[in-house]
């Protein structure tokens, strides 16, 4: 039995306008794209799902989120984060190694693969650790972490402090053929600091975390990557100088990729109401100059990717305020509303930029065989609803973070249904 998506609005690259197509399923494939002014296609026998004019897409591929699974269940597990990830229209998430125990062995990375065909409703894609227990003094065994299914090697949560360990990783990375994926973090110039330096520091007495934490690691590791030839991708870039250096850097040819959030694309230090640790996420919000620049960036391919950092944690946790609570935002089910009803329905982006840097983008970056709506591509396919305006409800977050600066914000761009494989695994 097939499955027909019929009346999907569907971008076209090559005109740049959206068009009404039928979509043929057939075994977890897109067998047949049909024009709808063609007329209705013979269903009988099929199942169908009327998209009644909304937005089909491929599926949304988010190259960085916390499943937090296995060991911090309280937070998010794989069953819960996957399926906020469907409801956000991510069919294919690459998950960080930060878990307990960090995901630093063969057994691990298999623990998660297991989990998600157990639990799981999108593709999950595991990150390994660089350094045993993401503490910078020992590598992981690289080669048992790739046979397992690891697809890169990051030390997420923390910068790789020694740079000595950080060019060994590189050249191991390299010889295998596998990226390293950096948070860029320099502790030496940030110590006890909860947010940026810059307005809101200022005002609130606080000490600030300065652009250069992040920017020194993104020069040094470039310098790396071009010493050693691995592709070097860059975690969450906030900062005008980091866009500076990775532009530079790939003027060179240095094989360096990058991602951004939607939250440092969308605000400031300076929006931040007062001492709510929803507003709270590592790197921190920058400032406005800032914002600008990784708009331009993510604008002009210096940025590659959108990825949201997806990084639940739980009520209580979030409660003991911005200087005690840990850093980081849920991010599934709010990025592509957000980044739709500022970017795209503002005229500043075409829709198909913004398809683009959340399908075929991540899947080129990672060489993954997702991220185009074609015949004969694997059935991830995303419908969402452009015209309906909706507000954001934590309290409704299908994740079990609820941790979010966006409560209450009016948005468009909502996913309602998310096929993976060919499967319908979510609709509203
Ligand atoms: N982004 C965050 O603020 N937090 C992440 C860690 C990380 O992405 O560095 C987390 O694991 O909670
Ligand atoms: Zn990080
Ligand atoms: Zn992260």
């Amino acid at each position: 039995m097939a499955t027909w998506i019929l009346n999907g609005l569907v971008w076209n690259e090559a005109t740049g306008e959206t068009e009404l197509k039928h979509i043929r399923i057939a075994e977890g494939i897109i067998a047949e794209i049909a024009d709808a002014s063609a007329g209705q296609p013979d269903t009988n026998g099929h199942e169908t799902v009327d998209a009644n004019g909304k937005l089909v897409s491929a599926g949304f591929i988010d190259m960085h989120v916390h499943l937090r699974e296995p060991g911090f269940e309280h937070k998010e597990d794989i069953a819960s984060g996957t399926r906020s990830a469907a409801a956000g229209g991510f069919t294919t998430i690459a998950c960080m190694p930060n878990t307990r125990p960090v995901t630093d062995t063969a057994e691990t990375v298999r623990f998660i693969l297991d989990r998600t065909a157990e639990t799981g409703i999108v593709n999950v894609l595991p990150y390994a650790a660089i350094t045993k227990n993401e503490l910078g003094r020992e590598l992981t065994d690289f080669a048992s972490l790739k046979e397992a299914g690891a697809i890169g090697f990051t030390d997420d949560g923390v910068g790789v402090q020694n740079a000595q360990m950080m060019k060994d990783a590189m050249n191991l990375a390299a010889s295998m053929d596998m990226p390293v994926i950096a948070h860029c973090e320099d502790d030496s110039l940030v110590v006890g600091a909860a947010v940026t330096e810059g307005k809101f520091a200022a005002a609130n007495g606080l000490k600030g975390i300065p652009n250069e934490s992040e920017a020194i690691h993104v020069g040094r590791d470039i310098l790396l990557a071009e010493a050693t030839g691995v592709h070097y991708h860059v975690c969450h870039v906030s900062t005008e100088q980091s866009v500076r250096l990775i532009r530079h850097a790939k003027q060179f040819g240095i094989k360096v990729t990058a991602e951004v959030c939607p939250h440092h694309l969308i605000l400031s230090d300076e929006d931040i109401p007062g001492m709510d640790a929803n507003w709270k996420m590592n790197p921190p919000l920058r400032t406005p100059r800032d914002v600008q620049a990784v708009i331009e960036g993510l604008e002009d391919g210096t940025l590659d990717i959108i990825v949201t950092d997806h990084a639940p944690h739980s009520a209580e946790e979030k409660a003991r305020g911005m200087m005690l609570a840990p850093f980081g935002i849920t991010g599934f089910e709010t990025a592509f509303p957000l980044l739709y009803t500022k970017f795209v329905r503002t005229g500043k982006w075409t829709l198909g930029f913004l398809l683009k840097r959340m399908t075929s983008d991540p899947a080129r970056v990672f060489r993954l065989a997702s991220g185009v709506l074609k015949v004969g591509a694997i059935a991830d396919i995303t419908i969402v609803d452009l015209e309906q305006e909706r507000e954001v409800n934590p309290d409704s977050f299908i994740s079990k973070g609820k941790n979010t600066p966006f409560g209450g914000w009016k948005l468009y761009g909502w996913p309602a249904a998310t096929f993976v494989n060919g499967k319908l695994v979510w609709s509203e």
